[in-house]
């Protein structure tokens, strides 16, 4: 595959945006009619109802039952009666050496003298709320009935499903002088549910596995926050440099309350104000706020300083898609195609917001732990873009540049389409389409090469990117709507309603031993001690301070969690 490739945008072309023809209402959603794609099943219509906001497929919409921001407390106990995959056969357990195989029941009792060791044979747990997650291995009980009892605390900034995802990891390899082959782990089922966010109710139950057999018992409870604290810098431990953008830098951190590990991404202001680039980090800090669909990283929190703006993150830690093209060339075609069906519904929800992202590549798209993408960076989207609205500010990814965008005659929501099709490419073969290493020369290549494919690439797919890879947008495949996609030959295996409910068991689980983990991050930045620079740049004019009015968003203080995404001025608290 090519080299990491830059995100620009030319400072030449101010953001402008044109109508073509009359348009439909720019609405926002939390008033009025839906976004107008609705069927990405995070929203559906609501019109039926007469409610004053879109519904939810799932509990997964902040604009409705959005609980006060809190903490929600879950605790793993144990499962049961849980069973191996068929086919699946395992060497020998190793003979019960350690305490922590001792009987189950004897595991409230003695729990602090026993320590959580990963055991190939002791099923681990994976607990997720809001995309944030943790890997809980057992401390006793055997294959069959693990003990976990494990209490966990999450941050809760808006309506979010729990998932529990019950995995085994491989016995090592009896040959230990052949070569690693990377394997998932045995998935052995899970369950997903909706917490209830009422303060009096603590939920204690056995649920059954899905996907699998046995039944798990949970606990679970919520708090909402007592004080108004207004988040700052010191609720944050920095632990490691996992990115840098143009704009600053990525850490993992930690959150010295609930123990919980996110991304924070920093970026200086004054970098952003010379570079003309504030409507887009305000558009990034909304667009991540409002948007809650399960394939996009989820905003937490956000707060500033008179020199920085702080975006905290959920932290995906099974690297970006990028580090796997990398390390494996190109993908199988199932891999290609669940990835592609995934980030077609991430960008048809944002299409639904009248939102076009503009940056898709493998850099922008992470794994989380389980295999499933989440896009990130929504540093280069544009607002309140309605379906016939056009816009020409040039910008993007070189090798990702849609033709229309390369000849300035203003583009629309189906440049993503382009970029999706260019992605497909790239994790099928290995390279973007239109590849050279001079960029003039790609550049003339993608508005007038022919399209090749490598001769074992099936129909299906090929018949796929010649309608995304098409030049004109208006006769792209989704530029009528992201339906014609999803119905194309090539995506007849994918179930869309269980995709969207992250039902689809991922093809590729990367390998991650914890929250903490980040290995699957480049050494360059991991190996970087993690500090957040002193700048002596806080002379910002009043003014200048008054763009990043609305950046601030922490509903524990807020204690409201909707808003709307055409209003990006005007949310949130002005704290800093
Ligand atoms: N939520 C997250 N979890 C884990 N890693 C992340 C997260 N957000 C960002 N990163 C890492 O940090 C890198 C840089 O982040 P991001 O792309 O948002 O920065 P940027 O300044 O906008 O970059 P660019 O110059 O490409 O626009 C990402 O490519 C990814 O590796």
């Amino acid at each position: 595959m090519s080299a990491k490739m830059m995100t620009f945008w030319s400072l030449e072309n101010k953001e402008t945006t044109s109508t073509q023809s009359s348009l439909p209402p720019v609405v926002s959603p939390t008033q009025g009619t839906p976004p107008s794609s609705t069927s990405s099943g995070i929203v559906t219509p609501s019109g039926t109802s007469g409610s004053s906001g879109p519904t939810t497929t799932n509990a997964s919409n902040r604009n409705s039952l959005v609980p006060k921001a809190g903490v929600l407390i879950i605790r793993v106990c144990k499962a049961r009666n849980i069973a191996l995959p068929p086919n699946v056969k395992l060497p020998p357990i190793p003979s019960q050496p350690q305490q922590a195989q001792s009987d189950a029941m004897s595991q409230n009792r003695n729990r602090e003298s026993m320590t959580r060791k990963q055991f190939w044979w002791m099923p681990y747990a994976v607990v997720e709320f809001d995309k944030n997650e943790v890997v809980v291995d057992a401390l006793g009980g055997d294959t069959y009935n693990p003990v976990w009892q494990y209490r966990a605390h999450f941050d809760v900034s808006r309506e979010s499903e729990v998932s529990i995802s019950i995995f085994l990891r491989h016995p090592p390899n009896p040959e230990p002088s052949s070569p690693t082959v990377a394997t998932n782990d045995y998935y052995l089922g899970g369950v997903k549910l909706q917490p209830s966010f009422s303060e009096t109710k603590v939920e204690d139950q056995w649920y059954e596995i899905m996907g699998g057999q046995g039944s798990l018992h949970l606990q679970l409870a919520y708090k909402p926050s007592q004080q108004n604290t207004p988040m700052t810098f010191d609720s944050f431990e920095l632990l490691k440099v996992i990115g840098k953008g143009s704009f600053g830098k990525v850490y993992q951190v930690r959150k010295r309350d609930t123990n919980r590990i996110y991304a924070m991404k920093v970026i200086r202001k004054a970098h952003i104000i010379s570079r003309s680039e504030v409507t887009h980090t305000l558009a990034e800090r909304t667009v991540l706020a409002q948007i809650n669909n399960p394939f996009i990283v989820p905003l937490k929190f956000s707060f500033q300083t008179p020199e920085k703006l702080y975006l905290v993150l959920a932290f995906i830690n099974g690297g970006e898609l990028f580090h796997h093209l990398q390390m494996e060339g190109r993908f199988e075609d199932e891999r290609a195609k669940f990835y592609t069906a995934e980030l077609l519904c991430a960008l048809e929800c944002l299409h639904g917001f009248n939102v076009i992202y503009r940056d898709l590549k493998p850099e922008n798209i992470l794994i989380d732990y389980n295999g499933h993408i989440a896009l990130c960076d929504f540093g280069l989207c544009k607002l309140n873009m309605g379906e016939a609205e056009t816009t020409n500010t040039f910008c993007g990814t070189p090798e990702y540049l849609a033709p229309e965008l390369l000849m300035g005659t203003g583009y629309t929501k189906a440049v993503d389409w382009w970029t999706l099709g260019v992605l497909l490419y790239e994790m099928m073969t290995g390279l973007p389409p239109f590849y050279d290493e001079n960029t003039s020369e790609m550049y003339r290549k993608i508005l007038q090469d022919e399209l090749r494919f490598p001769d074992d690439m099936g129909e299906s797919a090929k018949s796929l990117l010649k309608g995304l890879l098409t030049r004109d947008p208006n006769t792209r495949l989704g530029n009528n709507g992201s339906q014609d996609i999803k119905s194309h030959p090539f995506f007849a295996s994918i179930d869309w309603r269980r995709l969207m409910q992250k039902k689809l068991q991922p093809p590729f689980k990367p390998s991650v031993e914890s929250a903490f983990d980040t290995s699957n991050f480049d050494e360059e930045f991991t190996s970087e001690v993690p500090l957040d620079s002193v700048v002596d740049d806080s002379h910002l004019s009043k003014t200048l301070q008054e763009q990043f009015k609305g950046f601030t968003y922490n509903p524990a203080s807020d204690g409201v969690m909707g808003e709307s995404l055409n209003t990006s001025e005007s949310v949130g608290s002005n704290r800093w």
